[in-house]
Parts: C-alpha cells; sequence; structure tokens
C-alpha cells in the first residue's frame, strides 16, 4: 500500500465517488490496478491499495458513529459474508466495508478493514459492481481442498483453521472441501485418488510432515499420469499443475518458515487468497532403482536424522521433543563410516552473502526461465557438459542436505542461511568427525548465527 506519490488522474478510472471515511469526507477511485480513497480537502492523504491486497468488498449497515456494535452484515455470516464478490447486493446496504491486507512487520501481514460510507445511497451497489469485475479478473483461487492434520504440533490445527483460517476464506469468497485426516499417509492417499482437477489449489493445515505427504501424493499422481517412471533416478520431474500450499499449525513448520519469512496462519491465509505463488526445489530419494520419497527443505543422515526418528518416539512432549532427543543423540556421539560422491555442476561460494531467497527472488527467477531440470539428465543438459564428480570418504557426525534455508524457531537464520527455494540447487553440508566441543560449537553455531556455521 502506497500513501501520497500516486496520481489517479491520469489511470483509467472505472469509478470514482465521494463517500465519508471516518467522518471526513473522501473521494474513492476504482481503476484497473488500485483501489485508492484520498481525503478532499488534504490530497496528501490518500491510500493507493493495488487490488492484489484487496480480500474482498462487502455491503456493510454499521453505524458511522458505533465503533464495537457490527451491523447484521459484519457479523459472523457465511451467507452474507459471500456477498463479498457483490454476488446478491441487497438494496437497503448502506454502505461498503473494503477488507484488505496490510503488512505488518518485515514478513507479517494482517486483515485491515475500511468502511466508505456513501454521501448518496445508491454508489453503494456502483462500487460493489465494479469491484467484483475487476476481483474476479484476479488470478486467485477460487476452490481450495483442504487437508487438516489434527495430530500434529501442538494438536492445535482444527482450532487454527475453525478461528483463523475459515473466516479469511469465507471472508473471500473461497469455495472449500475439508478433509480432517484419520492417520498417517491419509492425505497422501486421498490425493492420489480424489478428482483434484475441480480444485485450483490443495492446502494443508499442519507442519513440514503433513507438507511432505501431500507432496509426495501430488508428485507421484503428477508422474504416473505423465507416464514417467519415477522410480529412475535420472527422470525428469514433471510439475505438477496445481498448486501446494500450506498453513503452519505443525512444531517446526521450516516449509513456512522458509516461504513465508514467518509461521503465521494468517498470513499464511492471506498469502494463499492473493494468489502468493513461488517454485521450490524438490529432491528425490532412490534405493535400489526404486523411489523412496520425494523430499524438500531438509534431508539428513547421522546426528540430525537420528534425532528426527526419535523424536517421533516422545510426540507426546510436542515440539520440545526435539531439544530433548537431539541431546540424547548428542551424548550417544554416534559415527557413520562411508563415502559420499556429489554431483557439481559448478562451485559458488555463497557462503558470506548477504542477500536472503524469498519470493521473487532473481537467482532463481533466472533460473526457473532457463528451465534447470531434475536429474542428473538435467545437470548435464545445462552445464552443456558432463558434471565433476566429488568424492569424499571418512568418517561422519551428520550429513545434511537443505534444499531452503530450513528457517524454524531452532535456527532462526537456517541450517543453510544461503540456500535459495528454487534455484535448482541443493546445499549439502557435511559434518565430519570432530570433537564433541567443536559439534556443539557447530550446533550453536546453526542455532544463533553468531558465526558462519559452516567452517
Ligand atoms: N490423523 C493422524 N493421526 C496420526 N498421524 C497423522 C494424522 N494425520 C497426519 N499424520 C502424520 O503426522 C505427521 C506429523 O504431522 P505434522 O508435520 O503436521 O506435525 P509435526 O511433525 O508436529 O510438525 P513438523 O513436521 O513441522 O515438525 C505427518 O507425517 C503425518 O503423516
Amino acid at each position: 500500500m502506497a500513501e501520497g506519490q500516486f496520481s489517479v488522474r491520469n489511470q483509467n478510472v472505472l469509478f470514482r465517488n465521494r463517500f465519508i471515511v471516518k467522518h471526513k469526507p473522501y473521494r474513492v477511485s476504482l481503476t484497473s490496478d488500485y483501489i485508492c480513497w484520498e481525503q478532499e480537502t488534504r490530497t496528501d492523504l490518500r491510500t493507493v491499495l493495488p487490488w492484489e491486497e484487496v480480500i474482498s468488498l462487502s455491503p456493510c449497515d454499521c453505524d458511522i458513529s458505533a465503533r464495537h456494535v457490527k451491523c447484521q452484515y459484519c457479523q459472523y455470516n457465511p451467507d452474507q459474508c459471500r456477498t463479498g464478490l457483490g454476488e446478491q447486493v441487497p438494496l437497503q446496504a448502506r454502505a461498503v466495508k473494503l477488507y484488505y491486507a496490510e503488512r505488518c512487520g518485515k514478513y507479517k501481514w494482517r486483515l485491515a478493514t475500511v468502511t466508505f460510507h456513501p454521501q448518496k445511497g445508491f454508489v453503494v451497489r456502483e462500487l460493489l459492481g465494479a469491484a467484483k469485475k475487476v476481483l474476479q479478473g484476479l488470478n486467485r483461487p477460487h476452490r481450495l481442498l483442504i487437508f487438516i492434520n489434527p495430530y500434529g504440533g501442538k494438536k492445535a490445527a482444527l482450532q487454527i483453521f475453525e478461528k483463523k483460517v475459515a473466516p479469511l476464506l469465507q471472508l473471500a469468497g473461497i469455495d472449500i472441501e475439508v478433509i480432517v485426516t484419520q492417520y498417517a499417509n491419509h492425505a497422501r492417499n486421498m490425493i492420489q485418488e480424489i478428482d483434484i482437477e475441480h480444485f485450483d489449489g490443495v492446502v494443508c493445515v499442519g507442519g513440514d510432515g503433513m507438507f511432505s505427504e501431500l507432496l509426495n501424493g501430488l508428485l507421484v499422481r503428477t508422474q504416473k499420469k505423465a507416464g514417467v517412471n519415477y522410480n529412475l533416478p535420472s527422470s525428469s520431474l514433471v510439475t505438477p499443475l496445481i498448486c501446494l500450499g500450506v498453513i503452519p499449525a505443525g512444531s517446526t513448520d521450516a516449509v513456512t518458515y522458509c516461504t513465508t519469512g514467518i509461521n503465521d496462519p494468517v498470513t499464511s491465509t492471506l498469502l494463499i487468497i492473493m494468489g502468493a505463488k513461488l517454485s521450490i526445489d524438490i529432491c528425490s530419494i532412490h534405493h535400489d532403482k526404486y523411489l523412496l520419497q520425494y523430499a524438500t527443505s531438509f534431508l539428513s543422515y547421522g546426528y540430525f536424522g537420528d534425532t528426527l526418528v526419535d523424536s517421533e518416539k516422545h510426540r507426546w512432549m510436542g515440539p520440545k521433543r526435539y531439544d530433548y532427543s537431539g541431546c540424547k543423540k548428542f551424548l550417544q556421539g554416534q559415527l557413520y563410516e562411508g563415502e559420499i560422491k556429489l554431483a557439481v555442476t559448478s562451485v559458488v561460494d555463497s557462503q558470506n552473502d548477504k542477500d536472503r531467497c524469498r519470493a521473487g527472488c532473481k537467482v532463481c527467477t533466472t533460473v526457473t526461465r532457463t528451465g534447470i531440470d531434475s536429474g542428473a539428465e538435467g545437470i548435464k543438459q545445462d552445464s552443456g557438459k558432463d558434471p565433476k564428480y566429488l568424492k569424499v570418504r571418512g568418517k561422519f557426525i551428520a550429513i545434511n542436505v537443505a534444499t531452503m534455508t530450513c528457517r524454524c524457531a531452532m535456527t532462526k537464520d537456517g541450517i543453510s542461511p544461503t540456500a535459495h527455494l528454487g534455484n535448482g540447487c541443493t546445499d549439502v553440508i557435511l559434518v565430519t568427525k570432530c570433537s564433541r566441543l567443536n559439534f556443539l560449537r557447530y550446533l550453536f553455531r546453526t542455532a544463533f548465527h553468531n558465526a558462519n556455521p559452516v567452517v
């Protein structure tokens, strides 16, 4: 939202009229790009809101002086909320309420409202009608399939959905079909059976495990449909046409942290309503010519992998289980011996980069446009020559693969702070045999990032 530096006079105006906003006379203008309200006597008091940030415009009867009493339209009532897209605008409505997404802080979004009371009654229908036309032309989801995991995190997914997510989706006029999962892998199985073509997106209310379930179900379904032998490590991944969204209700919520910058259910819901999209890198894990799993965010063999497995036995502790299992595995000091072979396309020392990857990142958008593909063949095609192979042999404490920064409450900058969300590469972090003190140092640096953890 911009204030001040904008002139609606030069734009193609779809609607303009006088309204009262907070007891002051305002001029409200609609163009194909913006909705703008400016005080008539003080043109420096102007708010210009791009349509992308508009959630809905609804009829309203709230008394101009009443602060806390809500009119019949503004009270929670799904049928009346539906008129947000102006389908049946009641003649008697006396005002228009604009709901929009407003940034508060670096990453957080919240719902804000402003009420326009017309100086002449009939303009309410005109304003709602003009807004409806623009909103319908936006590239946004209209129907969503939502999976809720009542078992993950602090077991609060259902409450989060009912209190924070559903009212916003209703306000935006989005149709939803909700499935509450009954067992592990329920969502993965369902997504392979349901006719998802009727939906504009699939969303889960849960954590990284739940997101991974849906991702795997969706990717396997897409590969099968495209006739791709996904068990072959060299097969190119066919990207699903439908978008996958996540509303955080898990323990670590690293995927949400990395993609939105914060784990806030309201922020994620508003971004889904606004149609925000980005591409992320996916790894495939194979064994004996079979696909074991597709993975994103974090993949670990050794210390972190063992911690995750052990933490599942202590789920009753909630998110604290990671700290408990992490301490236990640290004290056990397990080492793994082996050889790692990496295909390296180019060596980029990005460890000291100040820029962090986020939506619209230049590196990721350039790579997406040039069409880097997954799999060994993709690597060959892009570099135009065979990749270099790097072999490392020895004893390891942990072998970590991060396809994104893996930010979460336990590590504020992430396990690999300079990783990109969708540049076609993954960061490999090898923690070789070292003293307990040095390993502890590495863990502290990863958690607090007061120094480069990768040394
Ligand atoms: N109804 C259910 N009962 C038991 N397990 C379930 C159910 N629904 C989903 N699951 C499983 O619960 C696992 C964990 O869920 P989720 O990722 O939402 O929470 P979390 O593990 O606490 O969070 P995070 O992965 O962010 O640390 C998932 O891998 C999923 O397979």
